[in-house]
């Protein structure tokens, strides 16, 4: 039966994911009423500058107050898109004590806080709804929370940030650098001026702390996921790893220790074979490979940015959040209950191509391999390439513990014949 009542929403942010998220819900809203079962009301948008015309919004809306839009207590429903740490955070717990359940696209706030606004949340009743803070439009946080619920899931390894997957896409399509890369996504309008969460990866590292949470039943914040940006990844990088049959994609990896005890989470460029369906993940687009042991491999791929795509999550979430209020219920919380620790980077166990500079004279390959051996890293291949003296020498290893890896390339630095480590990059998804 529809409800004549209006459900009241109240925007916090109107930047490019909020102006788009209040369009849709006037373009759309015939459509959400019915998928709801009640209308659906703008009832305040509070943004910084009120000057600033707003095509499609009643000005008598708009206010400067956040505080005291969301603590209203006539709100149902507080839409967060300001972004950052506060004052996010503070606005989303009053409004849990004020009676609004919350949808906020707000990646660094979840992986910073999530636990403790999850518990917010509980204590009063109400839902946290964020499938737009990780990967924009692709439902993910759904799928994992909710379509996966009955399986075992194993590793999630994706692309989740679209300016680096643009910058390192066109590095490996034109054989630019990385400063030529970065000032095209820059130019048009990918990159931000400020680009570092983007390229140092604590964007992706915020988005795989969500997801390895989630994905493990298990609290992971932040601090725990090591992190690798992409600012060191050359030409030469990307003409290595195309006589491998690869590309190098900067990777969010979640992972369950072989022996199921514990989790890790890392974000850092790697290379990854042609044939894997991350490589083929081109320009600003997002692409997560789950591993599960029911279902098997799973990909879910899409825009995982701009105002459109990441509005396309938040109204997902508002109609969900607006349907469990009209049935007096919530959605799944947070589920951490399996409570794994977090393991160190170091126990990550992985492949690594790594390049050395070293002079072209009897026994140094013999030299270098028996440093791997000495750690116990097991060597697959060695491609070696002489010029006047000096060689270029490649080294791609079995899997090894990040730790042995770290030691053998220590030793490996301090032997006189290795003139110096030109580069190490991990090798995924084979
Ligand atoms: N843009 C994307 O592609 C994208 C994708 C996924 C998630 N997100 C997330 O969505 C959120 C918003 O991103 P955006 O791209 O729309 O940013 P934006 O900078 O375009 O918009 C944020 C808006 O909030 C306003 N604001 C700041 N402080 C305020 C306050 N105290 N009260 C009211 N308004 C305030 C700003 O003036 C700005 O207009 C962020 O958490 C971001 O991480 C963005
Ligand atoms: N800066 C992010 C926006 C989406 O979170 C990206 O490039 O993917
Ligand atoms: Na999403």
């Amino acid at each position: 039966m529809m409800r004549t009542r209006p459900l009241k929403v109240a925007l916090l942010g109107c930047g490019v994911v909020g102006s788009e998220v209040a369009r849709i819900m006037t373009t759309h809203a015939d459509d959400l009423t019915a998928r709801i079962g009640a209308p659906v009301e703008l009832a305040g948008v509070a943004v910084r500058r009120p000057d600033r015309v707003r095509e499609g919004i009643d000005p008598a809306l708009v206010t400067t107050d956040a505080t005291a839009l969301v603590k209203r207590g006539d709100i149902d429903v507080v839409v967060e898109v300001i972004g950052g740490i506060e004052p996010a955070r503070t606005l989303i717990t009053t409004a849990f004590e004020h009676g609004a359940s919350v949808v906020s696209a707000n990646k660094a706030l979840l992986a910073q806080d999530g636990a403790a606004l999850h518990a917010a949340a509980d204590e009063h009743g109400k839902d946290l709804y964020y499938e737009a803070a990780v990967a924009g439009a692709i439902p993910l946080i759904r799928p994992l929370r909710e379509s996966l619920a009955g399986d075992k899931i194993n590793r999630v390894m994706g692309i989740v940030n679209g300016t680096t997957n643009f910058i390192l896409d066109k590095m490996d399509s034109t054989g630019a650098g990385y400063q030529e890369a970065l000032d095209e996504a820059t130019a048009l309008g990918y990159a931000e001026a400020d680009p570092t969460a983007d390229v140092e990866g604590f964007d992706a590292a915020a988005k795989a702390a969500i997801l390895a949470g989630i994905a493990f039943h298990t609290r992971v914040r932040l601090d725990d996921v090591y992190r690798e940006g992409m600012t060191e990844v050359t030409a030469a990088d990307f003409a290595s790893a195309k006589e491998m049959g690869c590309t190098i994609k900067l990777l969010a990896i979640c992972e369950r220790a072989a022996d199921g005890a514990s989790v890790t989470a890392r974000v850092h460029p790697a290379m990854i074979p042609l044939s894997h369906p991350l490589a083929s993940v081109r320009g600003a687009y997002n692409a997560v490979f789950v591993e599960s042991d029911a279902a098997g491999q799973l990909m879910f791929y899409g825009p995982g940015a701009g105002g459109s795509p990441t509005a396309s999550a938040v109204l997902g979430d508002l109609v969900a959040v607006c349907r469990n209020r009209l049935s007096d219920a919530t959605g799944p919380g947070e589920s951490a209950y399996a409570a794994l620790p977090v393991s160190p980077m170091g126990d990550v166990v992985t492949r690594y191509h790594i390049s050395l500079d070293v002079a072209d004279k009897p026994g140094v390959l013999a030299q270098v391999a028996t440093v791997f051996a000495e750690h116990g890293v097991s060597i697959d291949t060695v491609r070696q390439q002489g010029k006047d003296g000096e060689a270029s020498l490649v080294v791609v290893t079995h899997r090894a513990s990040d730790a042995a890896l770290t030691g053998t390339v220590e030793a490996l630095r301090k032997l006189d014949t290795v003139r110096g480590v030109a580069s190490i990059m991990r090798v995924e998804g084979e």
